[in-house]
């Protein structure tokens, strides 16, 4: 139960915090006009831009800018909105804020214009979702998947899915009407097949999904290993600029330090760290402390090992410590110094890679090696997605091969044939909203940023 009152008319600064050439104020609430009137002297024409004077209490004007006013029902919300495109300084912003808030608006909560959008019917909560994840997009590829999200396609595709469980339910339901016959008739209307159509459907959006969930979240990736490796260096090269302070002294790097780069749209977070050993320096000790929190929470650790000594017992150390399910590469660096050729090879304890971070050698296969782990093969036509939606997708699926079991079964229960699809469906609903708790709606909509 939120304490907060979720009605009223709210009011939030709409653009970027600090300086801009424009700045917009967004309200959105019932009967704006006579709210637009009192601030201006002025009934706007609908989604006309009106040019005005935004006076404060005392009459003086705070700003002269566009006024815009899209009554309810045509608005992003649903509901009255109107637009303040004022001058776009954080103290012109601040003051003009102040004076909505005067004449009655409340601030708005984070994503509360989106929460009245998706309440009102304008957009599913999957369309919501991919307004905040197209904000937050980190490259292009992200950017499109998530434009495809918010025109529908993800909520079209699971429409589609959804159309075809109601069809098998009604025919579920038509057929416990007539038990004595129910086999034939589930095989007439071939039940078997469309359940199997269904299973590669489900599959296929999964998987794009999946994709979309990697462009949006990227991949967490730690650079391990003792000191002096090439840590730094590494990171430095994949990020294209000197970010990392790199010398030959051991122990050069204490805080984690970390970059965000791009392979084919993929943002990959890096994360430099300081080098593990056993050390009495208290600034390094809590640099090593460190570099163990950001091992344990990436997905995938490089460990790098010096090419010219290879896996020492002290990296066998370090190689027993990380976490079981954390992908991992062992990164032999500085070939240059070792006379060997830049090469990707498996080990019996996964994928190694040859390279020299200073001579910029073997990179290209470092990046194709992490695409590979990321599981990306496909760039054309993903869809914005993100974990809850691919556990969704993962339960429908699990629903439906259990339908399917049940079907299959010796003696078909139908009803338990039929509970397995209503699941299913019910799974789906929850990508769109269409079944989905009040609190998950809360903590999916105050992850929006203010304005949004
Ligand atoms: N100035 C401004 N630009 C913006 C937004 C905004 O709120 N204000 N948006 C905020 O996210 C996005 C645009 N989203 C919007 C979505 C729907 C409607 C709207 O008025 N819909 C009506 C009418 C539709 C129509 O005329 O075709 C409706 O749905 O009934 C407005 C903005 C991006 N640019
Ligand atoms: N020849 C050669 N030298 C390298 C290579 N990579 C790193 N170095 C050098 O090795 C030294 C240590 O590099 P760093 O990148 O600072 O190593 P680090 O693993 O970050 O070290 P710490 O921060 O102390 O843990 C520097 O002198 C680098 O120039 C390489 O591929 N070839
Ligand atoms: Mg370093």
């Amino acid at each position: 139960m939120s304490v907060v009152k979720r009605e009223g008319t709210i009011a939030a600064i709409a653009t970027a915090p600090g300086r801009g050439g424009v700045g917009v104020i967004r309200i959105s609430g019932s009967n704006l006009l006579p709210f637009a009137f009192a601030l201006t002297g002025k009934t706007p024409k609908p989604r006309y831009a009106t040019l005005a004077d935004f006076k404060a209490a005392d009459g003086s004007t705070i700003d002269s800018g566009l006024l815009i006013y899209f009554p309810n029902p045509q608005s992003f919300t649903g509901e009255d909105v109107l637009e303040l495109q004022g001058h776009g300084g954080p103290v012109v912003m601040k003051m003009l804020l102040a004076r909505c808030l005067d004449l009655g608006a409340r601030l708005a909560e984070p994503g509360e214009f989106s929460r009245r959008a998706f309440l009102n019917g304008k957009m599913d909560l999957a369309q919501a979702e991919a307004v905040a994840d197209l904000i937050d997009a980190a490259t292009a590829s992200a950017a499109r998947s998530a434009v495809r999200s918010l025109q529908g396609e993800f909520s079209r595709a699971i429409g589609e899915l959804n159309d075809e469980l109601i069809n098998l339910r009604m025919l579920v339901e038509a057929t416990l009407d007539f038990p004595e016959e129910d086999i034939d008739f589930l095989q007439a209307a071939n039940a078997f097949g469309r359940l199997e159509r269904l299973q590669l459907k489900l599959a296929e959006i999964f998987d794009r999904a999946g994709q979309g969930k990697l462009l949006q979240s990227g991949l967490h990736v730690v650079l391990a290993g003792q000191p002096n490796v090439g840590k730094s260096s590494l990171l430095n090269r994949l990020a294209g600029d000197d970010l990392a302070i790199v010398t030959p002294i051991a122990g050069t790097t204490r805080d984690a330090l970390r970059s965000t780069i791009q392979i084919e749209g993929i943002p990959l977070h890096i994360i430099d760290t300081a080098g593990l050993r056993e050390t009495d320096d208290e600034v390094e000790k809590i640099g090593i402390e460190r570099s163990w929190k950001e091992i344990e929470r990436s997905d995938v650790v490089l460990l790098l090992v010096d090419a010219r000594t290879g896996v020492s017992d002290a990296d066998r150390e370090i190689l027993s410590r990380l976490p079981e399910t954390l992908q991992r590469i062992t990164i032999y660096n500085k070939i240059d110094l070792a006379g060997r050729a830049a090469e990707r090879h498996d080990e019996s304890d996964g994928v190694a890679i040859s390279l020299s971070a200073k001579a910029n050698q073997g990179m290209d296969l470092l990046r194709q090696e992490l695409l590979r782990i990321a599981g990306w093969h496909q760039a054309e036509d993903v869809f914005i997605a993100r974990e809850r939606h691919l556990r969704a997708l993962a339960l429908a699926q699990e629903h439906v091969a259990a339908a399917r079991s049940v079907v299959e079964g010796f003696v078909p229960a139908l009803e338990l044939f039929a509970e397995e699809l209503r699941l299913a469906q019910q799974a789906l609903g929850e990508i769109t909203g269409e079944f989905t708790a009040d609190d998950l709606l809360g903590v999916i909509f105050s992850r929006f940023c203010i304005g949004k």
